[in-house]
């Protein structure tokens, strides 16, 4: 199947498909896009490309007509949290995360007031299971368990997404209704090596439980031919309903 070869219309299929771009330096970054080409729409940038030059090459995205996803996971105190996103709303990306937590939370929401920065809540990160809960403190409970409280609590708090593993998906769903955002790493084509993601599925079965986007990073960034890796998982995904 070939697919469109210009931007699109909102609701571009490929717009479900975010490409994380997590690599050491803006020239692997933008020679990664351009081999991507107009199979590609939607970029993430998190902390390795972010400390490295990638507010700049965000905005050199953003000018290209590309969407971008600034995934910084903020979580602090609720002041810097504000003045952080405030600032991070004047950059023009689409998205930025932060971690699920209600402070956190409620000063991110009041921080993007004005602005079109969505704010996606972290919920439980998927490289977690159970037992990394009970390690880093948390009295025995199932990650899904805490992946649907703390989607609750930012439907309540005006989040506008919720980051969580696509095996949560459809239990977010249900909390958060149908006008909340459901962004779901963890994401890998049948046969791709998990790495240290611990709650995975593949994009078709992503899309299928719920998610309106699939964030994947190294199965296309490591790619032989990433724009090849790019069209494989959009045309997984295409026509299946969300
Ligand atoms: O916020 C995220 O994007 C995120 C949340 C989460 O729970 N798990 C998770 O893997 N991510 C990010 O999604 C990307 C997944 O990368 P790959 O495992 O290489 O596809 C990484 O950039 C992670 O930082």
């Amino acid at each position: 199947m070939s697919l469109p070869t210009n931007p699109g219309p909102a609701g571009d299929i490929r717009d479900k498909l975010i490409i994380g771009l997590d690599l050491p330096s803006v020239e692997e970054a933008r020679a990664v896009v351009d081999r991507i080409g107009e199979a590609g729409t939607f970029y993430k940038i998190g902390y390795q490309l972010a400390y490295a030059g990638g507010f700049a090459f965000a905005q050199e995205l953003i000018g290209q007509g590309k969407k971008v996803f600034l995934d910084l996971k903020l979580h602090d105190i609720g002041n810097t949290v504000e003045e952080g996103v405030r600032s991070v709303a004047r950059l023009g990306a689409t998205f930025l995360t932060v971690h699920a937590y209600p402070q956190t939370m409620r000063a991110a929401v009041v921080g993007k007031a004005g602005s079109s920065l969505k704010i996606l809540a972290v919920t439980v990160l998927t490289s977690y299971d159970d037992n990394d809960l009970v390690e880093a403190g948390y009295a025995p409970v199932p990650a899904a368990d805490l992946v649907a409280r703390r989607a609750g609590q930012a439907r309540d708090l005006g989040i506008d997404g919720i980051v969580c593993a696509a095996t949560e998906a459809e239990r977010v769903r249900a909390v958060v209704g149908s006008d909340r955002l459901i962004v779901t790493p963890g994401i890998r084509p049948s046969g791709a090596d998990a790495g240290d993601q611990k709650r995975v599925v593949t994009p078709a079965e992503g899309i299928r439980l719920g998610a309106d986007h699939l964030v994947v990073a190294r199965p296309i960034v490591k790619a032989a031919d990433p724009r090849a890796a790019v069209e494989a998982i959009v045309r997984e995904i295409s026509g299946i309903e969300a």
